[in-house]
């Protein structure tokens, strides 16, 4: 079976790669040109752990190919991922542009019996949808059918993902494709869930706003855990132990940010909206979002009154640890209003510097390590978990900055820990620790 994956982003080259891996053909087409010249070179666009030596393993094994070419993608492909983006229109609803390229060139090209399968994110029934597009556009020998199988990876951790998913849907309501893609994904060795093509649609998003809700649940937990002297890490420990709640995305913080739940959650109200349906659950979801992402932003205004002036690190800046990927993190939410305030801003992060200069400019000074981030600081921000940041010891906040003051969005340090040290520590869903000389008697 020769198989094209369109689309080389997060999803589209985690996937071509991870099929390569267990034994296909592959070719990974994209538009942008500049990206398929670096790919060919054996380098990987985008930071995935992992990502880099696998790919270069198939290249030089000859399974895995990349083209910008549409003809070389589509003439002789049996099978087709579409992989490209599905971003989020002003309303809240799914952009669905280049879905419907991708159709509309595999309709030019292809002249043979092929199956069409969607992974990108699209609402219920854009499958049919393009199943009709490809039927009006397509020659007439060609005999081309759609299959949904979305795509549940985690940034950060997608090739682990790839292998040990917990399930692989296929939406089709033509049994004989659908046997040939449960037939292709066979060797991941992941148990494969039939369903009709809506079914499956719906699953993805289902799931993507169930975990979303975990998220929003837990952080309105934490802050009345605050409120009432509570602790969230114990909280979330005792509930997760029940198998029926599970302890899984019960980490409360500064919210979820990517470019998948913020995105996902806004096109399920849209859809429901649509149809007359108000999901009244799911818009209060999103609501404790915006506000928890701006939550140590409104700490330190609660604490400093003004920020104007002031000297703060940011720590981290991608949406989440492992990824260079910036969309929609709480760390930019937050900057662009200390920037709004006239906070004097320095941000680190160990992989997502690159990204963030695209969107900050010389708004903000970057620093080469987080030593460096912290030297002279008043405030300190903690955005993202790393793991190096998790390593930072609180001697390294007290020698570098002036009477600490650490607002941590994602619980990195233990506050018994911080009782040790002349500083100001506060955390989500936590008692704070208010112990830096200049804060004395400013709060309890
Ligand atoms: N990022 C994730 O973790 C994740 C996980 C599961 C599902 N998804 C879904 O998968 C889809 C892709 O997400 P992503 O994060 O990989 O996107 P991305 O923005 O990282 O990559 C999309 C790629 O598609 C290319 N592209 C656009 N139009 C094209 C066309 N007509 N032909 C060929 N290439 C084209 C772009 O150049 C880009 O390289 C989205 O629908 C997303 O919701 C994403
Ligand atoms: O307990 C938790 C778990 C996650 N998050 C935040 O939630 C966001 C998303 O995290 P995660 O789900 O790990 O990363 P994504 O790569 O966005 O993956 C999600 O979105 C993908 C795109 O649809 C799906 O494929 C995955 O199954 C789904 O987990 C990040 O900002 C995390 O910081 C929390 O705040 N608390």
């Amino acid at each position: 079976m020769k198989i094209t994956v369109t689309g080389t982003g997060y999803v589209g080259l985690v996937t071509g790669v991870c099929l390569a891996e267990i034994g296909h053909d592959v070719i990974c087409y994209d538009i942008d040109e500049p990206k398929v010249q670096m790919m060919k070179q054996g380098i990987s666009p985008i930071y995935e752990p992992g990502l880099d030596e696998l790919m270069r393993k198939n290249m030089e094994q000859g399974r895995l190919f990349f083209t910008a070419d549409e003809e070389m993608a589509y003439g002789q492909a049996d099978i087709i991922y579409i992989a490209v983006g599905t971003p989020e229109k002003e309303d809240g609803s799914a952009d669905l542009t280049y879905v419907e390229e991708a159709a509309l060139a595999i309709s030019r090209y292809v002249r043979k019996r092929a199956i069409v399968v969607i992974k990108s994110t699209v609402p219920v029934g854009t499958n049919d949808r393009i199943q009709r597009m490809i039927h009006e556009h397509k020659a007439a020998e060609a005999d081309i059918t759609v299959v949904s199988n979305p795509e549940f990876l985690r940034e950060g951790s997608a090739i682990y993902d790839m292998f040990h998913g917990d399930r692989i849907v296929i939406g089709a309501n033509d049994p004989e494709a659908a046997t040939v893609i449960a037939d292709i994904n066979k060797p991941f060795g992941i148990p494969i869930i039939h369903t009709d093509i809506r079914s499956a649609e719906m699953i993805k998003y289902a799931a993507n706003a169930f975990l979303a809700t975990k998220i929003s649940f837990i952080n309105e937990i934490a802050n009345i855990c605050e409120k009432v002297g509570a602790n969230i890490d114990d909280v979330a420990y005792g509930i997760g132990q029940d198998h029926r709640i599970g302890p899984h995305f019960l980490k409360a913080g500064i919210g979820y940010g990517g470019s998948c739940f913020p995105k996902d959650t806004k096109a399920l109200v849209q859809l429901a909206g649509n149809l007359q349906y108000q999901f009244d659950l799911l818009e209060a979801v999103i609501h404790v979002n915006n506000k928890q992402q701006l939550l140590l932003y409104t700490k330190a205004k609660e604490l400093f009154g003004s920020l104007a002036g002031k000297k703060v690190a940011v720590l981290g800046l991608s949406f989440k640890p492992n990824t260079d990927d910036i969309r929609e993190a709480a760390s930019l939410v937050f900057i662009h209003r200390l920037l709004a305030d006239q906070a004097q801003v320095t941000v680190y992060d160990p992989i997502a510097m690159e990204k963030a200069k695209a969107i900050l400019g010389d708004q903000v000074v970057y620093a080469s390590s987080a030593a460096e981030a912290l030297c002279g600081q008043e405030i300190a921000f903690i955005a993202t978990e790393w793991e190096e940041i998790k390593a930072l010891p609180f001697s390294l906040y007290v020698e570098k900055m002036k009477d600490p003051v650490i607002f941590d969005g994602r619980n990195c340090y233990d506050i018994k820990e911080a009782e040790r040290f002349p500083l100001t520590y506060i955390s989500i869903g936590r008692r704070p620790i208010v112990q830096a000389p200049s804060m004395e008697g400013s709060r309890g």
